[in-house]
């Protein structure tokens, strides 16, 4: 039984940016000389909103569901990732109404990606494109995304009992 009608989560994750890894975002390969480093596939952006999933529907956190000790997650796709964490959510009785995220790089420039990693985002959410929206940030060159040395990112999600 749902106490409320509706739940908001939030999520954030940080990789460290390395030479010879792709570097996927959304679910989205971009063109750059370095990759996040990780267990997974390392996209920043999907484990940031695959938290703010379970954050909303009090479901814990994904290292808690896809432990990086397990060999299974090594190189996994975290858009497959997602679709599980949206499974479990779906059947505790909510479902997704929109999200926003912000990606915090300093480069590259993610502008001629938007279009692309949203329609990804929204597909994987089954949300329209119009409930989803990503923001790319620098970070001025100030601390560790400034440098270079990672990316960060940031999500919000609404859920809205099913019911
Ligand atoms: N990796 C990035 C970072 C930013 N953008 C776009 O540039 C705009 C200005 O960014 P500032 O950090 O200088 O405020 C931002 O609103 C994005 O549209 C980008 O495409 N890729
Ligand atoms: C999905 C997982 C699985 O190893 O991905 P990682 O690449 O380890 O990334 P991180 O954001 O550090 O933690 C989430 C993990 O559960």
């Amino acid at each position: 039984m749902m106490h409320n009608e509706y739940r908001i989560g939030q999520g954030y994750d940080v990789h460290r940016l390395v030479e010879g890894r792709p570097l996927i975002l959304g679910g989205v390969t971009i063109k750059h000389d370095k990759g996040l480093y990780g267990h997974s596939d390392a996209d920043v952006l999907l484990h940031a909103v695959t938290d703010a999933l379970f954050g909303a529907a009090a479901l814990g956190d994904i290292g808690r569901h896809f432990p990086d000790t397990d060999p299974k997650y090594k190189g996994a796709d975290s858009a497959l990732l997602l679709s599980e964490a949206l499974e479990l959510v779906l059947k505790r009785g909510w479902m997704p109404v929109n999200a926003d995220c912000t990606i915090i790089a300093q480069k590259p420039k993610l502008a001629p990606y938007m279009e692309q990693i949203n329609a990804s985002l929204a597909s994987i959410l089954r949300l329209p494109i119009d409930c989803v929206n990503v923001k790319a940030k620098t970070n001025e060159l100030l601390g560790f995304e400034g440098r270079e040395e990672g990316i960060v990112a940031q999500a919000v999600i609404l859920l809205k009992a099913r019911s």
